[in-house]
């Protein structure tokens, strides 16, 4: 749905050259919702308005919904951008227009009927649970109530993308929460496809398929969020699920075990115990968590084996043939 290709990006300013983005590509499939994660400075903004041309790259392509954007002209690029919705961090609505007038704006540009827009700012309301409110005005709302806002706006024009530039980072935890459960109905219902950047990991862990990290204009990892999980070294599994530094004693071994799919649905203890008794160790168990992702119920656990891992090479075996992904500490 979304094929960013190869593209780059460098900003020249006083003197100084800023590669914002770097050879990055990105494949966002079709009903999707693809999460780019990294700190403040990754280029992450620019990347997502490169896929609207808002920025246009110096190099590379964009091809949205089999458009090629990289190649439209600025007309072509306005119409293209109605099958784009896009929401912002600081909500960006209008304060002099109600909450009505702020959905129907886009389709006031694109010059619908007014019993037309009516009937469809009436949905959009009814569809992200405002109904009611289309005569308050943004000053009166809550944070979480002008993201909605937001969000019926950027679907008025019935888009396939969803864009979200950090749409959650204004708001509390728990505002955070129903707004990504509504993306991710949203996502379900209307087969949206969203692509969202952001620098929280619970992002990605509540509403991601798929994500992407960040460093310095570069994407250093991509995947469906399970893939990355069994991945070793992945800062996504990580970050998901943090386990505390260890330093492995002397004649001991320790492996993290990862728990996809089949295999988070069964209890952990259970490989741990069945561990244990099959090879009659002592199997100590140093930190982890089980998780529901948005892709499922996964989890992570730090084991800790007696003797090295050349010892172990029996109980790891019997780990693997379960169809868990290991990391043996070196
Ligand atoms: N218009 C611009 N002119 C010059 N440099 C820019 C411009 N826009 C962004 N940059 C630089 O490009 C790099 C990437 O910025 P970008 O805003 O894309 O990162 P980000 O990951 O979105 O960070 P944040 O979350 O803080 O917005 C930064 O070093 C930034 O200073």
């Amino acid at each position: 749905m979304i094929h960013i290709e190869n593209i780059q990006k460098v900003y020249r300013a006083r003197g100084r050259t800023v590669t914002a983005l770097d050879d990055v590509s990105l494949h966002v499939a079709p009903g999707e919702v693809y999460g780019v994660i990294g700190r403040s400075g990754a280029g992450k903004s620019t990347l997502l308005r490169s896929v609207t041309m808002l920025e246009r790259p110096d190099r590379g392509r964009v091809v949205v919904d089999g458009a090629d954007l990289s190649a439209l002209s600025e007309r072509e690029l306005r119409a293209a951008r109605q099958r784009i919705g896009m929401i912002h961090q600081h909500f960006g609505l209008l304060s002099s227009r109600d909450v009505a007038g702020n959905v129907a704006f886009p389709l006031e540009v694109t010059g619908a009927p007014r019993k037309e827009r009516r009937r469809r700012v009436a949905e959009l309301l009814d569809l992200v649970g405002l109904d009611g409110l289309g005569r308050a005005y943004p000053a009166q709302l809550s944070g979480g109530q002008k993201q909605r806002v937001g969000i019926a706006r950027a679907l008025a024009g019935s888009p396939s993308v969803l864009l979200s530039d950090e749409a959650t980072s204004a708001l509390d935890p728990e505002t955070t929460g129903s707004i990504l459960a509504l993306l991710r109905r949203l996502n379900r219902e209307l087969g949206l496809t969203v692509l969202l950047i952001t620098h929280e990991m619970d992002v990605v862990k509540n509403i991601c398929d798929s994500a992407a990290v960040m460093h310095a204009g570069r994407i250093t990892e991509s995947g469906s969020v399970r893939e990355l999980l069994t991945r070793s070294g992945s800062e996504i599994a990580r970050g998901l699920f943090p386990l505390p530094p260890t330093v492995a004693r002397p004649g001991t071994t320790i492996v993290d075990v990862t728990f996809v799919g089949d295999a988070a649905e069964e209890s952990p203890a259970r490989f741990v115990s069945d561990l244990a008794r099959a090879h009659s160790i002592d199997v100590g168990i140093l930190g982890g968590s089980i998780e529901d992702l948005a892709g499922g119920r996964a989890g992570r656990l730090r084991l800790e084996l007696p003797g090295t891992p050349d010892d172990n090479a029996a109980p790891l075996a019997h780990l693997r043939d379960r169809g868990l992904a290991l990391e043996v500490a070196a």
